[in-house]
């Protein structure tokens, strides 16, 4: 069966750390290794970071800009660029290429998400190349992914990929990182990403000089993607070709393996297409009651209730200390939760004057992140 694999690679890996330049011979194996890959009958997709790294290049800006509306005109610049330069390699390999340029809130929407995944399934029929990246000119704070690792776990997912292979400028994921603890021990299997916090990997800061999330997000990335049933494997961008070696069975890099019992597309949408905007806090029964015993959530066991939100939109379920369990759609108001979190069902008529849903999220609508 066809195989599709989606490639993000980051800016560290895209340009010199020293000047900011391209780099040209990464990027050109780059092309080369999918383009072969596409007669190999693998459907590929490859999400470019690097719009706001070659447009500060060109600019002769030497820092990443902080403020906002210099990033994004920044960012203008560069996407122009980067395009150029792969139409020309991948026109050279005879390969054709699209530009996919997407903000949160094109998947948000349920009707936008699908039109999305049908863009792509139509590219990918036709044997294009999509070059995918955050549309970060037009992307307003509230609403961006902030970071191509999020954005290639989130396309992997919407497309159902086999693969999902995270470019950097290490090799693999260490037990620390490897520039400030010269003696950490490379990881090369997760079989389970809840296994790192047992193991203790220590993420350390916001990644390279150019780079955006460090391996914080690309671990945030991996969780998304298995629970999707796609295999994650973060590994060294400087050598492309590694891809091909990788996917024949050699060992590179660090593999995180798919869950073997992938969540629904529909589940994956509400856990990581939705911006949740608020949040309930579960007394311990209710925490037990959502995880282990797939129960729905109900108004009883909520403590409080933070944020603004109306009904069917997405809130992140919490234990009493703040740490996310689960996310799902509410079938009540922020205000009508605020009236009656902690009370029993059947007390619900009788305190907002109607008879409203029974359960606050129905477990057809929860999902265990
Ligand atoms: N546990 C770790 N293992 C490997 N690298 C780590 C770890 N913690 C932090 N890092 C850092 O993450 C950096 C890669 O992230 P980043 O600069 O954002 O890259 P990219 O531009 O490829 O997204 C590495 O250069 C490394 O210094
Ligand atoms: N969308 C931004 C990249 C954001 C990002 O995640 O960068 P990186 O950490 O280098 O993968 C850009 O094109 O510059």
């Amino acid at each position: 069966m066809t195989q599709t694999i989606v490639v993000k690679i980051g800016t560290s890996s895209l340009t010199q750390p020293e000047t900011g330049q391209l780099a040209l011979s990464t990027i050109a194996t780059l092309a080369e290794t999918l383009s072969d890959l596409r007669r190999q009958n693998y459907r590929a997709i490859l999400v470019s970071s690097g719009a706001v790294g070659v447009g500060c290049a060109r600019l002769g800006l030497t820092e990443r800009p902080k403020a906002i509306a210099l990033k994004q005109a920044v960012a203008a610049v560069g996407q122009g660029r980067l395009m150029r330069v792969y139409d020309d390699l991948f026109t050279t390999l005879q390969q054709p290429i699209a530009q996919v340029l997407l903000t949160r809130s094109d998947l948000v929407q349920r009707s936008r998400y699908l039109n999305v995944y049908n863009t792509f399934r139509e590219l990918l029929e036709l044997g294009v190349i999509p070059v995918v990246n955050e549309n970060d000119t037009v992307a307003v704070e509230e609403l961006k992914f902030g970071d191509n690792d999020t954005l290639s776990a989130l396309v992997a997912s919407l497309v159902e990929a086999n693969w999902l292979f995270l470019l950097t400028d290490v090799d693999r994921l260490y037990s620390a990182d490897p520039r400030s603890v010269p003696d950490a021990q490379p990881i090369s299997l997760v079989s389970n990403i809840n296994e790192l916090a047992k193991l203790q990997v220590q993420t350390g800061g916001q990644g390279s000089q150019w780079g955006t999330g460090g391996m914080v997000t690309k671990i945030s990335a991996a969780r998304i993607a298995t629970a999707a049933g796609v295999r994650t494997v973060i590994t060294q961008g400087r050598q492309p070709r590694n891809i091909e070696k990788i996917l024949q069975g050699e060992s590179f890099g660090t593999h995180f393996e798919a869950h073997p019992e992938p969540t629904s597309a529909r589940k994956r949408w509400i856990a990581y297409g939705l911006v949740p905007l608020g949040k309930l806090y579960l007394d311990e029964g209710a925490a037990i009651a959502i995880s282990t015993s797939g129960k729905s959530l109900l108004a009883a066991g909520i403590l409080a209730v933070e944020g603004e939100f109306d009904t069917q939109e997405a809130v992140l379920l919490c234990d009493k200390n703040g740490h996310e369990i689960a996310r799902g759609l509410v079938n009540y108001t922020s205000g009508e939760l605020q009236k009656i979190c902690g009370r029993r069902s059947s007390e619900i008529p009788t305190i907002l004057g109607y008879v409203g849903a029974e359960t606050v999220v129905h477990r057809d609508n929860l999902v265990l992140t």
